[in-house]
């Protein structure tokens, strides 16, 4: 076990303290959840707009509990458990919820086939080049290599929000693809105060479709306080995180 898991506040506050507080009924769907966790807000936003019914369940995934192990093997937040069976990674559990539950709204991956492959294509794009620049930006060390994922950071957002219809990815209708990038826009204060990133640098699209995204109910019903994410993401900026995350950016190797 990594040490990461001390430097953990133990639980959500804020916004996401009322809501965590209002879930914790027992349901068929229990969600496995660990409050500071980008990834677990995506799933948690998906959860939150569709209306679904989830028990939340606070885990600390750096402590590798065999509890824990026996629902996701890799030991990683977000994770469910539905009538007895268990499913894991943030993006898997969203496309799951639209399938299990169809006839709670929004659909978020829409119903048109088209539509639903162009979603897929700009959430892949958000998975592979935004998130992991913005993990990448954060750990550099070396002002030449923050530069470097500086610009490529740029470059990812430009990418995206030359396609955003306005307000959302898609236009009035909310989707996965503002889903899969939200947690990423609520967090990219620890950019601006520590790596000379700011939103205007990327262009009013981008000043305006991060307020929405950062505006929108269940995002902010997701969100703890600042002071706490900026407390995990300290060993981030120094590079001394050793996270599964961490070890694969510092590898070079997807995840
Ligand atoms: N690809 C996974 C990533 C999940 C993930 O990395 N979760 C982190 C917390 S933000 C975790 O559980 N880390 C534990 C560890 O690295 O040991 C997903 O999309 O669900």
């Amino acid at each position: 076990m990594s040490n990461d898991g001390n430097y953990i506040y133990s639980h959500a506050t804020g916004l996401a303290a009322k809501t965590v507080e209002q879930h914790q009924a027992p349901q068929d769907l229990v969600f496995y959840a660990g409050w500071f966790c980008p990834y677990v807000q995506r799933s948690w936003i998906s959860l939150e707009e569709k209306g679904i019914p989830y028990q939340y369940k606070e885990v600390n995934p750096y402590k590798k509990e065999q509890h824990f192990l026996d629902i996701n093997p890799k030991g990683l937040v977000p994770a469910i458990e539905y009538k007895s069976k268990a499913l894991y990674e943030s993006l898997i559990l969203c496309e799951f919820f639209e399938d299990a539950f169809p006839e709670h709204t929004p659909h978020l991956l829409t119903t048109d086939p088209f539509d639903r492959a162009y979603v897929r294509l700009w959430v892949d794009h958000v998975s592979k080049q935004i998130v992991p620049t913005f993990m990448r930006l954060v750990m550099a060390q070396e002002p030449e290599k923050q530069r470097e994922h500086l610009a490529d950071f740029y470059k990812g957002v430009r990418t995206l929000t030359d396609k955003v219809k306005g307000p959302y990815f898609l236009g009035e209708q909310f989707s996965l693809v503002d889903i899969a990038l939200a947690p990423w826009v609520l967090r990219d204060y620890i950019l601006a105060e520590n790596r000379g990133y700011s939103r205007e640098a990327a262009g009013s699209a981008w000043v305006a479709y991060a307020k929405a995204l950062e505006t929108r109910e269940s995002v902010l019903r997701t969100q703890s306080d600042k002071e706490h994410y900026a407390q995990i993401y300290a060993r981030y900026l120094r590079n001394e995180a050793q996270s599964e995350a961490a070890k694969a950016i510092r590898a070079g190797k997807p995840f």
